[in-house]
């Protein structure tokens, strides 16, 4: 199993996903011998799972049922464990277009935190591309480390533990785009121009929930000879598909007739529903959505 590839079958040593439904699933790493507890049930590795298709429904011990699934950074965003706040899927797509990410792109990251977007990264620029991956708190770092190789991953990504503000990213004139997520962007701008390719068309993305942060982030951008500044937020947007009613409006008879002739009074109820309205499927928005996350700030490298 790799974050990277596919592999068809459950192996030994691999992670999966346990999927018990859209909000219920979690991380496991396959071993001979284990076993895994869910509320249907105990999974046994051995008999359950290793050699079993990936997307496999398997029964537990209880008679319920789960998928397990091939992980992908998409499920392992919603699955790792918290060291730090991460970046979700709907900023992670963002990026990876704005930044022109491409197998055998060279990407340098600061800070990697709980490694939400290197996963993404790294499977975008597989297999020929590199992450250079910069953070300061140590077990962080390690723990990034351990990881990416759990996840046969650590053939394409350097992890540094140091400052990146003070210490940059550790390589010059390598990079095609540098990503931020660290509190004072503005610091580390000088280095994100150093590590990228001397030739101009660099691409930058530098992340920040505040505003005031983006302010400084994008004077320090200009002064670096950065074009092409441009701020963007995004707001996720879903829609449930659900049955509603809805007032039928009162055109008159005779526009009706003309419209309908066989529906004979507009005003009279239609199955199922109240006087004067009508059952639709429609578009609804969840009253609750996804709020402000952070603002992403991309530019280009202009001058060298
Ligand atoms: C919000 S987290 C990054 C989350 C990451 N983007 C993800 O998706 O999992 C910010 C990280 O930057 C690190 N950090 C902050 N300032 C730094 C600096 N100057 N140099 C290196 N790392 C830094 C922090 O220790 C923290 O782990």
């Amino acid at each position: 199993m790799s974050f990277a590839e596919y592999r068809e079958l459950i192996q030994d040593g691999d992670t999966a996903i346990v999927f018990l439904g859209h909000e219920s699933m979690f991380p496991v790493t396959i071993q001979q011998g284990g076993q895994t507890q869910t509320k249907y049930g105990v999974i046994r590795h051995s008999t359950d799972l290793i050699g079993k298709r990936y997307g496999s429904k398997v029964t537990c011990s209880k008679g319920g049922w789960v998928y397990i699934l091939y992980p992908t950074p998409e499920l392992w965003t919603n699955n790792l464990p918290h060291r730090t706040q991460i970046l979700y899927s709907t900023d992670i797509s963002m990026i990876t277009m704005m930044l022109e990410l491409k197998p055998g792109s060279v990407v340098c990251e600061s800070g990697t935190g709980s490694g939400s977007l290197s996963h993404a990264i790294i499977r975008t620029v597989a297999p020929t591309g590199h992450l250079y991956t910069v953070e300061f708190h140590q077990q962080r770092a390690e723990k990034a480390m351990e990881e990416f190789k759990q996840h046969n991953i650590d053939h394409l990504v350097t992890v540094k533990n140091q400052d990146v503000c003070k210490n940059g990213f550790g390589v010059s004139h390598v990079a095609d785009a540098v990503f931020l997520d660290i509190p004072s962007p503005w610091e580390a701008i000088g280095h994100a121009k150093d590590a990228l390719k001397t030739e101009v068309g660099g691409r930058l993305c530098s992340f920040s929930p505040c505003i005031e942060q983006v302010q400084r982030t994008c004077l320090a951008l200009e002064e670096h000879g950065f074009t092409e500044i441009n701020t963007l937020e995004i707001l996720l947007r879903t829609y449930d598909v659900r049955t509603v009613s809805l007032q039928i409006p009162d055109f008159g008879k005779a526009v009706e007739e003309k419209v309908n002739p066989k529906s004979g009074d507009a005003s009279k109820p239609v199955s199922g529903s109240q006087q004067g309205c009508a059952l639709f499927k429609s578009g609804v928005s969840p009253r609750e959505t996804v709020g402000h996350t952070g603002y992403l700030t991309f530019a280009t490298k202009s001058l060298f």
